[in-house]
């Protein structure tokens, strides 16, 4: 029986980012559109492909039905819901429907009569000027208002006092004469209100009930000194209300909660919150994004207020600046203009220097100081504290600003170390190490512009390293006992790769080699990915046989896989076939699925990490390599903090500081597939630096432009989309990526499902904002950028990897 089927885009979640009418390969998608749920209807079973398929060795956890949901993305969290404050909202608008004569009023109650004076709806619009003039027991209220005008926010409760009394003030027993029937109800209305929120004391007259003081923290936000807030528990009845209260104030950040208050912690992180009557008078909380909590001392948060005194001439030289510019120091500086940047800072002294990486953001740039102690950790001079940084053209840095114009590399000094003349120029040993950006002069390209070479390394301490004796082709004598080396087929950053064959069974093996001076303060990283390897046993995965130190230096014998890896196979035929495309991403996305299974992050997920291998029908596919970056998930719900992986394929969250998991190897997945079925990759950087490029990867924006994209599906742009989405969250898993539509059908997807696609693509586009290149080829690489920093303390800290 024929099968048809037809493909919905779940209103709800696809209306904000729908623009119809606009169509055309040239747009620009924001990977931070929310995905439309898309189901699919089958009148019938569901149809088997008779493409051969690669064997899944560990089927998925829930195999996927063809009617099943096939983007998994949930409703975005709105922050600022018009709800927040329902119920006083809706006492509030009843008040200033009155007429004004109820407000002057006397109130008969058994044993005190309230004269009130002012106007209601007053009241209610400045509440701080609210009187109270009581007849009697002037002093019931008096305390109890004084009570919330001590508490912090005081300002709310002061109106929610005022309006609490207000309706005290219609309770009349039918002494208000000329009231409705309606009217009347409604003021009981407002009593039975006032009553829920008061309690009558010993006395027999109502008293509010008393906030809590409580105080608010950032997750992991060891710079934020806390909010003061009053929790008023008859008001704030549940957490949502509340939650949505506390993101309208300045707790609310983006960096630090980038999906705003979804869970309240205690301070020592053993209890989320869960209901509002669990708050304690007096007690300190933590706002989180995420349910995962990061234990920061929170009580000792505080913006940092140390200086540094700078020495000498560069002192006067920033005073006379300073004065020159008419520069106040702000108690708080603006960072508006930071955005994500490696900066390298070269340490003077005798060539070659060393030169440091240090990774600028919203975090770690809060302030000029700041970052200067922070390259003080990093840098180590001699002579101790950083007093004077200089751009390759001479320029002083003396703002925080100054980090984020054009250049991207400095020379630091010390108070007392001199300038030379020849301290600006970088010696040829030293240029690996800077990088492409040393000359001030910025390189302006257009996006689709080739990008550094494989061998331009990030990590100054990890190059050069040739660790067989290279002239001899010998391995140490241990290892030559049984092994063969027959030539070398790779290097990376950290190791070198030989091919060897065993002397007694004749297997034919690849030994990675990696010298120790190479990974000196990151051997946790070998031993790493070497307890990593010892737990991995799947087809999709280069299998690691055995491993042994010797003579300083780590060998690693691995199976050898003799067809390259993908970056040099897309080199040479400069754009992959959908057909071999959808193949090689079920290769990766089975790897995938069993290390994140296996709560394994691989974290540098990238082309030159897939080796290219033929199945038995000769179609090509890969196998996952290079485990050298790779971490097991911290217990319980932990994320991971530090920064590490390829710019190219990094994911918005890892630069963002916000703790990632496993799906920043799904990110990379979609980089990879953008990149090899059109010859580039989705993020560039317009002038080469690495800032533009984190720019341009934390926007999300990216486009399939003409002509490029023309020929290529609907169907597999759809899937990108789902892969390099900003929001982890709502970005596909490793098994929802195996039971995508084009991946299920190996790209032969039906027609119905394309159309859909196609609809649903060029509703997340934004047309004519930036102008496309033709066609043009990615053909060089990037290197792992390692741990950036490490030594920046917090900010960098290994969150359970070491
Ligand atoms: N098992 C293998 N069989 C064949 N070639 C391999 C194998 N493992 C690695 N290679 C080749 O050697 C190169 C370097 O290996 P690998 O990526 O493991 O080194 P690395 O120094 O850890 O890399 P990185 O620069 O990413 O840190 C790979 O890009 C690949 O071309």
């Amino acid at each position: 029986m024929p099968q048809t089927s037809t493909w919905e885009i779940d209103e709800r979640s696809s209306a904000s980012g729908h623009r119809s009418g606009e169509s055309g390969t040239n747009g620009m998608m924001n990977g931070a559109n929310t995905l439309p749920r898309v189901t699919k209807r089958l009148s019938t079973s569901g149809k088997t492909s008779n493409i051969p398929r690669f064997k899944r060795p560990h089927p998925p956890h829930s195999t996927r039905p063809h009617s099943a949901i096939i983007s998994s993305s949930p409703g975005i969290y709105r922050k600022n819901s018009p709800s927040s404050s329902a119920p006083s909202t809706s006492s509030n608008r009843r008040l200033s429907q009155l007429p004004t004569h109820h407000v002057h009023s006397h109130i008969h109650q058994p044993n005190h009569t309230l004269h009130h004076t002012s106007v209601i709806s007053e009241e209610l619009t400045t509440p701080r000027a609210s009187t109270f003039n009581l007849n009697q027991n002037q002093n019931v209220f008096a305390t109890t208002t004084t009570s919330f005008g001590s508490m912090p926010n005081s300002g709310t409760n002061t109106a929610e006092a005022s309006m609490t009394s207000s309706v005290c003030a219609m309770e009349t027993d039918g002494a208000v004469t000329g009231n409705s029937a309606e009217e009347l109800a409604e003021s009981r209305d407002m009593v039975s209100e006032m009553q829920k929120r008061c309690r009558i004391g010993p006395s027999g007259y109502p008293h509010l009930v008393k906030a809590k003081r409580l105080r608010f923290y950032r997750n992991g936000d060891q710079y934020f000194k806390g909010i003061p807030y009053a929790l008023q528990c008859d008001r704030v009845k549940s957490m949502q209300p509340l939650m949505e209260e506390l993101m309208k104030t300045v707790i609310c950040d983006s960096t630090a909660l980038p999906h705003g208050i979804r869970h309240i912690f205690t301070m020592d992180g053993t209890q989320r919150i869960t209901s509002v009557d669990q708050f304690e008078d007096g007690g300190g909380y933590v706002c989180s994004s995420t349910d995962v909590f990061k234990p920061v001392d929170y009580s000792r948060a505080a913006e940092p207020s140390w200086r540094l005194t700078l020495a000498n001439r560069y002192n006067r030289h920033l005073e006379t600046k300073k004065l020159a510019l008419n520069v106040v120091e702000p108690a708080n500086e603006n960072t508006d203009f930071v955005i994500p940047k490696i900066i390298k800072v070269i340490r003077n002294g005798v060539k070659p220097r060393r030169i440091s990486r240090h990774l600028l953001n919203k975090k770690t740039a809060r302030s000029f100081d700041q970052v200067l102690r922070d390259l003080t950790l990093i840098v180590k001079l001699d002579a101790g504290a950083i007093r004077k940084l200089f751009t390759l053209s001479g320029r002083p840095v003396l703002t925080l600003q100054d980090f984020f114009r054009e250049d991207d590399v400095f020379v630091a000094y010390g108070g007392n170390d001199k300038m030379a003349a020849d301290d600006l120029l970088v010696a040829s040993e030293e240029h690996k190490c800077v990088g492409a950006s040393t000359s001030s002069k910025i390189r302006r390209t257009s996006r689709r512009s080739a990008m550094p070479n494989r061998n331009e390394s990030l990590r100054h301490d990890r190059s050069g390293s040739v660790i067989p004796d290279q002239d001899q082709q010998r391995l140490p004598p241990d290892l030559d006992e049984k092994f063969q080396l027959v030539r070398l087929i790779g290097d990376g950053n950290t190791a070198v790769v030989y091919e060897v064959v065993d002397k007694i069974n004749h297997d034919r093996r690849a030994m990675k080699v990696i010298a120790r001076e190479n990974v000196i303060g990151k051997e946790h990283l070998i031993e790493m990915e070497l307890s990593i390897l010892q737990k991995i046993d799947n087809t999709f995965i280069v299998q690691l046989y055995d491993h042994w130190f010797v003579d300083d230096s780590y060998f690693l014998s691995l199976e050898l896989i003799e067809m390259g890896d993908l970056f040099e196979h897309l080199r040479r035929v400069r754009r992959v076939p959908e057909r071999d495309a959808v193949r090689m991403m079920t290769c990766l996305g089975q790897a995938l699925e069993y290390i994140h299974d296996l709560g394994i992050v691989h974290r540098d997920v990238k082309l030159e990490n897939l080796l290219i291998v033929k199945d038995e029908y000769g179609e090509l596919g890969v196998k996952l390599a290079d485990f050298g970056l790779a971490c097991e998930m911290p217990e319980g719900n932990g994320v991971l903090t530090t920064i590490c992986g390829t710019p190219t394929y990094v994911a918005p969250e890892v630069l963002n500081k916000t703790g990632y998991g496993c799906r920043v190897d799904i990110w990379a997945a979609g980089v990879i597939l953008y990149a090899i079925l059109v010859g580039f990759p989705p993020f560039q950087s317009s002038d080469g630096s690495e800032q533009d490029l984190f720019s341009a990867i934390m926007s999300g924006e990216f486009s399939f432009p003409s002509p490029s994209w023309d020929d290529v599906s609907w169907s597999v742009r759809h899937l990108i989309m789902c892969l390099i989405h900003t929001d982890p969250f709502h970005r596909y898993s490793a098994n929802e990526l195996l039971s995508d539509e084009w991946m299920v059908n190996l790209g032969d997807v039906d027609p119905e499902y394309e159309e859909w696609a196609h609809l649903f693509v060029q509703s997340k586009m934004h047309v004519g904002e930036e102008q496309e290149t033709p066609y043009e080829y990615y053909t060089s690489r990037r290197t792992s950028m390692d741990e950036l920093s490490e030594s920046a303390g917090v900010e960098f800290s290994f969150s359970r990897e070491g």
